[in-house]
């Protein structure tokens, strides 16, 4: 357990945060260097489920009739590596993850990949990890799938796409859930002179023939970004961050928490080509209306957010929340609550109304979800609490609390 009953008199200033490098576009990078061959990648994330990823792919590399890998709480490392793994052929594998991620659904990916020519069977449960894939030379180019669960399965393909012989053209089926990423993964994959037509529910990828891949340089991680986004909100006016390495033209869908925190009076400029400082203005909403489909990682960072400053709020486009490290509405509700606030959920949208003084001393409990761990620190600045089992935080951004010191947070770790 990790407790904030205390703070410094005045945070020393300016403070200077440099984040690792985004999971999102590093899990991506390392997938295209798989593909391709020779990605000179720089600022590669340091979190959890990079690092499974950089375990699993160096475990591809050894000589056993069945590769058994483990990708622990690591979505997008299991929706990757199983469309990688379906394309090496004679090859068996097995994936499987934690008890959590043996709940979260693969089978819209599983059934697009086996219509295709692969090979993949459940373990376990029909639908869910972990999964047999016997790898295999897939040929055809034309797939289907929905797109409405996870952008991860859609990503998933397109990454494999460039090694297929003719290309991959994805009809996605339904309303696109969390776009922003599938624009990343477009974009990562152009930077490789791949070429990729997006247009509505279609998606090109091109074969790649005459590739020379090119080094990569992975921007800080604007989900973590979040939290000092946060982190000012519940501070005087005139206080600032600055935050490296990010650029206001970003590839991360997050990077809209540029123009959501306006909401919550800051500001944000580039400062450098690699810096932005975030400044508390203090021009304050007093209730906001927020659609979150394009943002689903923000959603927790943005309901503690309002409950810190008093807003009421209305999200909406939260349908993907209950399938992700956990159910983060419900958990959301059980914990906001805990300091008074009133929460209504339904299965894609929750409406918490504030109150004056939040109820201090509440424990928060984080469910193995680095994000409730991550969202609720900042209301140190607020109240006084304590978060249980902090170490969950690894999975997206291991520094965090050394990072929380620089604000005068002072946090004692207890049993
Ligand atoms: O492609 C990615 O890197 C991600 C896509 C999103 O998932 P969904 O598409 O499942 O919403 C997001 O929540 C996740 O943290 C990372
Ligand atoms: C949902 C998340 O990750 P993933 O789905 O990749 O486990 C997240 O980081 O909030």
């Amino acid at each position: 357990m990790i407790s904030f009953l205390e703070k410094s008199a005045n945070p020393r200033q300016p403070i200077e945060i440099q984040i690792s490098g985004s999971k999102s576009e590093s899990n991506r990078a390392l997938i295209l260097d798989q593909v391709l061959g020779g990605l000179d990648i720089a600022n590669l994330s340091d979190s959890d489920d990079t690092m499974h990823l950089v375990n699993a792919l160096k475990q591809l590399k050894t000589k056993s009739k069945t590769i058994k890998i483990n990708v622990g709480h690591a979505g997008t490392t299991m929706r990757f590596l199983t469309a990688l793994c379906a394309t090496i052929p004679q090859q068996e594998f097995v994936i499987s993850g934690s008890e959590r991620m043996h709940q979260r659904p693969i089978k819209p990916l599983v059934d697009a990949l086996n219509n295709f020519g692969a090979k993949i069977s459940y373990l376990k449960n029909e639908g869910y990890p972990p999964l047999k894939i016997k790898g295999e030379n897939l040929t055809k180019d034309k797939i289907s799938i929905q797109a409405n669960i996870s952008s991860q399965y859609i990503s998933a393909l397109m990454l494999i796409a460039p090694k297929l012989p003719q290309g991959l053209n994805i009809n996605l089926k339904g309303n696109i859930t969390s776009r922003p990423y599938l624009e990343m993964t477009k974009a990562l994959l152009e930077q490789q002179q791949i070429k990729v037509d997006f247009n509505q529910s279609q998606i090109k990828v091109h074969s790649s023939h005459s590739n020379s891949p090119t080094s990569v340089e992975i921007e800080s991680d604007w989900s973590s970004a979040s939290y000092h986004y946060a982190l000012v909100a519940f501070s005087n006016e005139g206080f600032s961050v600055n935050l490296s390495n990010f650029n206001l033209n970003s590839v991360q869908g997050d990077a809209a928490l540029r123009d959501i925190y306006k909401k919550f009076g800051v500001k944000t400029e580039q400062v450098d080509h690699k810096t932005i400082k975030i400044t508390k203005i203090n021009k304050l909403y007093s209730k906001i209306k927020l659609d979150l489909i394009k943002t689903p990682d923000l959603a927790q960072t943005i309901a503690v957010t309002c409950l810190g400053l008093n807003i009421n709020c209305e999200l909406s486009g939260l349908h993907t929340l209950k399938i992700k490290e956990t159910d983060r509405l419900q958990a959301l509700k059980t914990e906001l609550e805990k300091f008074g606030g009133r929460v209504k959920i339904s299965d894609s949208t929750l409406q918490l109304q504030s109150v004056g003084k939040l109820e201090p001393y509440q424990v928060i409990s984080t469910y193995n979800d680095h994000r409730m761990a991550l969202a609720f620190a900042p209301l140190a600045l607020k109240t006084k609490l304590s978060i249980e089992n902090p170490e969950v935080v690894s999975k997206s951004y291991t520094n965090y609390w050394e990072d929380l010191k620089q604000y005068g947070i002072i946090a004692k770790i207890t049993k």
